[in-house]
């Protein structure tokens, strides 16, 4: 990952001032839905730069050991080897960005990685995910033993309560203390949008996240009734630009829940290209947290190469 974002003081005089246009923003948002989207190869090179990104995630409550080892398998070689000889990228060490689970399954993941000699990081949600309602000390000690278990990235939740009352102070303190458990692990912060009622709210929540040192922010847990919606990355991803205007520092973002299909994947890169550039087209500064959007990808990329659509049983998943 690219250097990590150190935080800066709580700064409650911009949170004060922060407005958020709504009819902007869903203009906006319109319009990167309604952009032409990529054809024949470049469809197919966008497609293998979405799948660099993605954070392969299970998090159910039915996850066991082997199903944890069959998604790291298929996270090391997420698209048929045959399939990326004939784009010529066999030998490009296409992954994923990571594999995402729950606490339980961080030593499970990092055991089948090891054995297959893979550095590829596991990531882990924690600090009572999805809802965050368990005690402070109960949520640090998940952070810290989901670290000594092996994981290198930590998806924390910030707590809703406190951004819908507005003590900004407290969930500042609360998300310095979750950085300081992950120690060298890097943090990607949940906002759970779909909890905290307007955009307002998310732009507010993006920024005190960001001022506590987060190194990504996250829409969301994949749990709420609403996840991640192109509106409200248009919110949060302003607010990783005004954050790096401010302070110099990239934080990075993180769409989850609900992503399932390849345009939609091409949607999200084309969104960060025109809101944030090309530093952010990276899994340093980009990833989708997403459980079964890779199905949708290899099926697209098996017709880019073989001109027909593969059934889903032709390609193994996790
Ligand atoms: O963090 C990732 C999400 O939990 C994945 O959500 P999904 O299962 O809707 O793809």
């Amino acid at each position: 990952m690219s250097a990590r974002n150190p935080g800066t003081e709580l700064d409650l005089e911009w949170i004060s001032k922060v407005k958020v246009n709504t009819q902007a923003v869903l203009k906006r948002a319109q319009q990167i839905q309604g952009h032409k989207l990529l054809k024949k190869q470049w469809q197919a090179a966008w497609l293998l730069k979405a799948v660099t990104c993605i954070d392969l995630t299970t998090l159910s409550g039915d996850d066991t050991p082997s199903n944890v080892h069959r998604l790291c398998l298929k996270a090391i070689q997420p698209i048929r080897v045959d399939l990326l000889q004939k784009m010529d990228m066999h030998d490009k060490g296409v992954t994923t960005a990571a594999v995402c689970v729950y606490p339980s399954r961080v030593a499970d993941a990092v055991a089948t990685l090891k054995a297959a000699n893979s550095s590829l990081p596991v990531a882990s949600v924690a600090t009572g995910f999805p809802a965050g309602q368990t005690p402070l000390e109960t949520r640090l000690q998940e952070v810290r033993l989901a670290v000594a278990d092996g994981a290198t990235e930590i998806d924390i939740v910030i707590n809703r309560t406190l951004a819908l009352t507005g003590q900004w102070k407290a969930m500042y303190d609360e998300i310095t203390q979750f950085r300081e458990a992950c120690g060298h692990a890097h943090m990607k912060t949940i906002l759970a949008i779909g909890e905290l009622g307007t955009f307002t709210n998310v732009y507010k929540s993006s920024l005190v996240a960001m001022m506590a040192g987060s190194d990504f922010i996250k829409t969301s847990t994949g749990k709420e009734s609403v996840n991640a919606t192109y509106p409200v990355a248009i919110v949060m991803v302003r607010a990783i630009r005004d954050y790096y205007l401010s302070t110099g520092h990239k934080v990075g973002f993180k769409p989850a829940g609900g992503i399932r299909t390849a345009q939609e994947s091409l949607v999200w890169l084309s969104l960060m290209k025109e809101e944030l550039g090309h530093d952010w087209l990276t899994p340093h500064l980009f990833r989708l947290g997403a459980s079964s959007l890779l199905a949708d990808i290899e099926r697209q990329i098996y017709h880019h190469v073989t001109g027909q659509y593969a059934a889903y049983h032709q390609l193994p998943m996790a």
